[in-house]
C-alpha cells in the first residue's frame, strides 16, 4: 500500500514514521508548508518532501529538494493521510483527494468522511471506504476504553467522563493556558461525548477543563453497567485488550510524567506512549459503577489507528491488522487478545 502523508506536524511526522515501520506500506513522502527542522530532517533521512503549492521555492532556497507539490504525491499513493491543521483537511478534500482515499484526524468535522474510526470499536465500517476519519486524541481513548469495557460480560448503561486537557503539546510555545484553570469548553458536554458516539452509539457525557501541562490528559471516567461488575472482570477486560496498559503504584506509577518516563526508559521513539494508560489503583467498583483514571499521550495515542485505517479502507481483516500495527509500533504483547 503506496501510504503519503500531507502536514508533518505532531501527528504526521509520527504516523509518517509508522507507516516506515510497516512492511506491508510504502512511504511515498510528505507535503509540508514550511521548509523548517522537521524539513531538513525528513530530506536527512530520504523521506521525499512535497510542497504546498506556492511554496516551492521557499523551500529550495532553503536548500531543502521537493519533487512537486501536493497533488503530485496524492497521484503516486493509494491512500493519503491528512494530518494538517483543524479544518484545513476539509479544504484539501476539495482541492487534491476527489476521487482517491483519504484518512482525516479528530480536528476535522465528522461530516469530512464516510465514517468516523476507532480500530478497536468499529473497523468493519471503514472497509472499502474512500474517506476515514480518524477520531481525537481523547475520543480514541475513551473509544477504546468503552470498547474494552463492552468485551467485560457486563452491559454498559452510560459513561460519564471529566477530561484534564493537556493546555498545549510541547512545542508548543505560544499556546496556554500558563497559570489557570480554563473551563474547555465552558459548556457541557465538551465535544467528546458526541464525538465517542460518531464511533460507538453509547450514552456518554464528558465534561473537559484544559490546564497549563504538555505532557498527557488525564481521564477520570464513571461507567455504569446493567448488573454489578467484579473488580476482577474489569480488570481482566482491560489487560486482555491491546492497547490498554495497566500501571499500578507499586510499579512507581503515581503521576502522568512517570507514564512519560516509563516510555523514555523503554526506549520508545519520541518517549511516545500509545496505549490508554489506566491507573489500576483507580479502577473501583460502586454498586453497578466502575470508576478510573487513565492517562492519554496526546502526541501518539492516534498513530496504530491511523494505520488500521488505512488497512480498513483497503480491505485488510481487523485483527490482521490491529496485530501487524501492534508488532510493527512495538505494542504488541502475548497477554492481549487479538481476536
Ligand atoms: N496534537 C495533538 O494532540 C492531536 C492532534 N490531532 C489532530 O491532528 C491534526 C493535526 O494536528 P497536529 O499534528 O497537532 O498539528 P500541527 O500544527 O502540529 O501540524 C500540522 C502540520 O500541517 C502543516 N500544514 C498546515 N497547512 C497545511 C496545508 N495546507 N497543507 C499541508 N500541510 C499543512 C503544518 O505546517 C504542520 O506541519 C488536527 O486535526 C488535530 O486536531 C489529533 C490527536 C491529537
Ligand atoms: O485532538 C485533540 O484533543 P481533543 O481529543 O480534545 O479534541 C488534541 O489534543 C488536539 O487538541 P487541541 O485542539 O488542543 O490542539
Amino acid at each position: 500500500m503506496r501510504v503519503g502523508v500531507v502536514g508533518y506536524g505532531t501527528i504526521g511526522k509520527r504516523v509518517a514514521d509508522a507507516v516506515l515501520r510497516t512492511s506491508d506500506m510504502q512511504l511515498t513522502g510528505v507535503a509540508k508548508t514550511s521548509p523548517d527542522y522537521e524539513a531538513a530532517i525528513a530530506m536527512r533521512r530520504g523521506i521525499p518532501l512535497y510542497a504546498v503549492p506556492g511554496r516551492e521555492e521557499a523551500f529550495r532556497s532553503s536548500g531543502i529538494e521537493v519533487r512537486g507539490t501536493i497533488s503530485d504525491l496524492v497521484s503516486k499513493s493509494d491512500v493519503v493521510i491528512d494530518a494538517t491543521p483543524d479544518g484545513v483537511g476539509e479544504e484539501n478534500k476539495g482541492k487534491y483527494y476527489v476521487g482517491r482515499r483519504a484518512v482525516f484526524q479528530g480536528g476535522e468535522e465528522a461530516y469530512v468522511a464516510e465514517v468516523s474510526f476507532n480500530a478497536l470499536a468499529n473497523y468493519d465500517e471503514a472497509k472499502g471506504k474512500s474517506y476515514v476519519r480518524v477520531v481525537s486524541c481523547n475520543t480514541t481513548a475513551l473509544s477504546r476504553l468503552i470498547s474494552a469495557l463492552a468485551s467485560s460480560g457486563h452491559s454498559i448503561r452510560k459513561v460519564r467522563a471529566f477530561l484534564v486537557r493537556r493546555g498545549a503539546d510541547p512545542r508548543e510555545h505560544k499556546k496556554g493556558p500558563i497559570n489557570d484553570v480554563v473551563p474547555n469548553p465552558v459548556t457541557i458536554p465538551s465535544h467528546h461525548g458526541p464525538d465517542v458516539r460518531t464511533v460507538i452509539p453509547v450514552d456518554i457525557v464528558t465534561v473537559a477543563v484544559a490546564v497549563p501541562v504538555t505532557v498527557m490528559h488525564l481521564h477520570m471516567v464513571n461507567v455504569e453497567f446493567e448488573d454489578r461488575p467484579s473488580r476482577d472482570s474489569i480488570i481482566e477486560a482491560l489487560a486482555s485488550t491491546p492497547r490498554i496498559s495497566i500501571l499500578y503504584s507499586k510499579m512507581g506509577f503515581n503521576s502522568l510524567a512517570q507514564v512519560i518516563e516509563y516510555a523514555r526508559d523503554l526506549g520508545r521513539e519520541r518517549g511516545d506512549f500509545m496505549e490508554n494508560a489506566v491507573f489500576g489503583d483507580s479502577i473501583s467498583i460502586q454498586g453497578n459503577e466502575v470508576y478510573l483514571m487513565q492517562g492519554v499521550h496526546q502526541e501518539s495515542i492516534v498513530v496504530p489507528e491511523n494505520i488500521d485505517a488505512v488497512r480498513a479502507m483497503m480491505g485488510t481483516p481487523k485483527w490482521e491488522s490491529i496485530m501487524a500495527t501492534d508488532k510493527a509500533l512495538g505494542l504488541y504483547s502475548s497477554d492481549k487478545r487479538y481476536g
